[in-house]
């Protein structure tokens, strides 16, 4: 992924097919397709006729379920998931570096299985509604937030990975220690205008194509506008031009 309209990637968290569309609609106003993100709500509501509707539409397909299990169930449902003929998907580098090989192998199994091609597998290193104090007094992690997500990002690199999600605000730490091509692919993002909701790391577009994000993952900042399109002109204004 280059800085370019397909490295901002729409987070459909919306759960029917006419919201999708009026998003989608908006999103074709502009002259160009970003990648949408399919999350849990909408997969769990709509399933994988909602993959197949999106692909009609044109729109590259991040999925995002979040796998973490014992390998072996996740190896299986990886292998549904690689039939699919999405470009991304994701586990919990938290479900250690077995079960995200176990996720890779199951990925290229189903994809050859439905002769497509596998999606790209990125493990969620510390979601990015987890602050420093969370990390310490809920998880017990003893680590500074930057030090803990470099770990999981050089064990998901290590693992099979093809990248990592993470926080902005972590990208030139993790970048000197993965492979020239690990994507970092960073949610998070807000606008100065923005609220920041329920995000904790966050970073403005700007800032995240300054510290090397190989994409941005932007939701409500866009879906929650009155204008979305415009929204998203805005942000991938910031995204591509910045000094
Ligand atoms: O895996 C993700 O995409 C993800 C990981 C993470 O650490 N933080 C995070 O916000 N996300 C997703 O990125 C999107 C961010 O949405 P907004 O906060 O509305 O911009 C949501 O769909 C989240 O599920």
């Amino acid at each position: 992924m280059n800085a370019s309209a397909n490295s901002i990637i729409v987070a459909l968290d919306v759960s029917t097919t006419s919201s999708v569309d009026q998003l989608l609609d908006q999103l074709s106003q502009t002259d160009d397709r970003p990648a949408v993100k399919v999350g849990m709500e909408l997969f769990y509501s709509e399933g994988t006729a909602m993959i197949r509707h999106i692909q009609q539409c044109g729109f590259d397909i991040f999925l995002d379920l979040k796998l973490h299990d014992i390998p072996n169930t996740v190896e299986r449902a990886a292998y549904q998931l690689g039939q699919l003929g999405i470009q991304y998907t994701t586990v919990h580098a938290l479900g250690g570096g077995t079960m995200i090989a176990a996720a890779k192998r199951g990925l290229q199994r189903g994809a050859q299985q439905a002769h497509v091609t596998p999606p790209k597998l990125l493990a969620v290193t510390e979601l990015t509604s987890i602050s420093e104090k969370m990390l310490v007094n809920e998880q017990h992690v003893s680590l500074p937030m930057t030090d803990q997500v470099r770990q999981l990002a050089q064990l998901a690199d290590t693992s099979g990975a093809d990248g990592v999600i993470c926080s902005p605000q972590e990208v030139t730490t993790i970048k000197p220690f993965v492979n020239d091509d690990f994507l970092l692919v960073t949610p998070g993002i807000r606008l100065t205008t923005n609220p920041a909701d329920d995000q904790q790391r966050i970073m403005t577009p700007r800032q995240a194509a300054k510290a090397g994000s190989s994409a941005i993952v932007v939701g409500r900042p866009i879906t929650q506008s009155s204008q979305p399109a415009n929204a998203y002109m805005t942000i991938k204004k910031e995204w591509l031009i910045h000094d």
